[in-house]
């Protein structure tokens, strides 16, 4: 290895890594490798940075960010069996989604991991990974007692009352099977501010660090590849001008769920018969790349409350529940966030109405049987790639009819004092659908998503021929690139995913730095 240690200033645009993405992993990814002063760093984000906006940085605010110029927004493609309307945000600033999300803060459940290591991610397990939580940088806490909103508090009262489920305080204190309570947040109670995977890790040493080079709104669109070599990234900044940054050492490639197989796909680096259809020169034929598709896909339950319901809340979606219907399985099997909101924008589409006050419920799958695919439909890489997320397409129906008890069980919560008192109707579905039939069609046209796309360059052993990374997250076939994001999920975790993601920076600049 030549001695890297006094050409840093040499060549403007050479580093010893590359990082692509400065979101929820790599932001994590870029502070680790240079808290060593002897590494340099490139930190390529499409978007602006976050620092000093209030509409980024304020948790509260996190809806007016979705559609708006700071979202990327992927349509999905028609979904025969689900909501073809979905939009999926994903964050174009600093932090990524973990920017623009709710924040809602759970550790993987052992479960998930022993999944993971049991898939072919040897090293993934829930034992060995609870150290990379233990160093997460985030301000990880419970839903603060002033956010704690009166009817969120009877939600949880009546949840736990209607299905003899317990009540937590404290998700990550200990693993759970089910529950209701008040989320763990990564966010400052006192200004409701975030605590972002930028603010936590890359504000406090951005300016300081010369060894970490942050380029923002600069668009990462090919990689540089020797052979089977990559030798680093043709980017665009936001001036229109071209550059090749090189990376002495690695690429890493944290663009997320969307953009990650997209990068490689417009680098010939995917399924052979896809690229040479659109002719894409293929230099690595990977048939994982953008297999896999995972989400965690929620339908809605809307009532009207009697009058206005109070206005303190952490983000308006402070507490929820977990159940689990199938004792066989080693975790929760249905989720539930509750909305201090109606959140009537779906059910809009099919006539209903948005109440002047109510409430919501949206139950989710916490293990979806459905899987998509992200593919490309032309060679320009400006044009946003294909999600085709299959949703409710399993074989035996088990997506569909996890939402179908949701309503149900939602329905008898909200049959049940003290939340009871609170509401008036309920607007949609309406108390006269009640039919399994019914209620599948109800439940899949209105049908969102929690905004948890992941998988698409899994990891997984050297047999699996839908592997894209092996368990060090390094590309298989070629040298000096890894992925690190939400991409390299070989399973949907049963919690929401985003400090699944953080660990996932953790490990990532683990498994880089202890190879250097
Ligand atoms: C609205 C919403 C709410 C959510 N709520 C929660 C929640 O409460 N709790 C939870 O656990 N999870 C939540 N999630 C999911 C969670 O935020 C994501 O799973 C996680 O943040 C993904 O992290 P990532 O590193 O994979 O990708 P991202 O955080 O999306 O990072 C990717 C980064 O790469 C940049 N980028 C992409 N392509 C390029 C390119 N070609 N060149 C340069 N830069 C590029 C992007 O600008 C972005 O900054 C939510 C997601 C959304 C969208």
């Amino acid at each position: 290895m030549p001695d890297h240690t006094h050409d840093h200033h040499d060549s403007p645009h050479e580093y010893d890594y590359v990082v692509i993405g400065g979101g929820t992993a790599g932001s994590v990814i870029a502070s680790r490798l240079t808290e060593n002063p002897d590494v340099t760093v490139a930190l390529v984000e499409g978007g602006p940075s976050d620092v000093g906006r209030d509409d980024v940085l304020t948790l509260r605010r996190w809806m007016g960010l979705l559609g708006g110029e700071l979202d990327y927004d992927y349509p999905t493609t028609e979904q025969p069996r689900g909501n073809s309307h979905i939009r999926h945000s994903r964050a174009r600033v600093l932090g990524g989604c973990s920017s623009h999300n709710t924040l809602i803060a759970f550790k993987p459940l052992p479960s998930d991991f022993d999944e993971w290591e049991a898939a072919g991610a040897k090293g993934w397990g829930a034992v060995p990974m609870e150290a990379y939580f233990a160093r997460l940088k985030n301000n990880i806490v419970p839903v603060d007692e002033r956010d704690r909103n009166a009817i969120a508090r009877d939600f949880v009262d009546s949840a736990q009352a209607a299905l003899g489920v317990p009540r937590i305080e404290g998700f990550n204190r200990e693993p759970f099977t089910e529950g209701t309570g008040f989320f763990d947040l990564a966010y400052h109670p006192e200004d409701n501010k975030r605590s972002s995977a930028s603010v936590a890790y890359l504000h406090p040493v951005m300016d300081e660090r010369a060894n970490l080079t942050v380029l923002l709104e600069t668009w990462a669109y090919r990689l540089e590849l020797a052979g089977i070599r990559a030798e680093g990234v043709h980017v665009r900044t936001k001036d229109g001008e071209e550059l090749l940054l090189r990376a002495r050492r690695e690429v890493v490639l944290c663009a997320g769920a969307v953009d990650s197989p997209r990068l490689l796909l417009h680098s010939g680096i995917g399924p052979r018969e896809d690229l040479e259809g659109l002719g894409i020169p293929v230099v690595h034929d990977l048939p994982g790349v953008g297999e896999n598709l995972l989400d965690h896909p929620e339908s809605v339950i809307v009532w009207e409350t009697n009058g206005p319901v109070p206005e303190n809340s952490a983000m308006d979606s402070d507490a929820g529940l977990f159940v689990r219907r199938d004792p066989g399985r080693p975790g929760p099997d249905l989720m539930f966030h509750f909305y201090q909101i109606p959140f009537t924008d779906n059910p809009e589409r099919l006539g209903y109405e948005r109440p002047p006050h109510g409430v919501s419920m949206t139950p989710n799958i916490p293990k979806p049987r459905s899987r998509g695919r992200l593919y490309l439909t032309s060679a320009d890489p400006s044009v946003k790639p294909a999600l085709d997320f299959r949703y409710f397409t399993d074989e035996d129906d088990y997506d569909a009819r996890t939402l179908v008890d949701g309503i149900r069980i939602a329905r008898e919560i909200a049959r049940t004092e003290p939340l009871a008192g609170w509401l008036k109707r309920e607007v949609c579905p309406g108390p006269d659908v009640t039919g399994d039939e019914e209620l599948s069609e109800y439940a899949r046209k209105v049908a969102h998503t929690v905004y948890h796309p992941a998988g698409t360059c899994r990891m997984g052993s050297p047999d699996d021929q839908l592997a894209v990374v092996d368990p060090e997250l390094r590309i298989r076939g070629l040298e000096g690139v890894r992925v690190a994001d939400a991409s390299v999920f070989p399973t949907m975790t049963a919690v929401n995913p985003m400090i699944g993601v953080l660990m996932v920076g953790e490990k990532a600049a683990d498994l880089i730095g202890g190879e250097a």
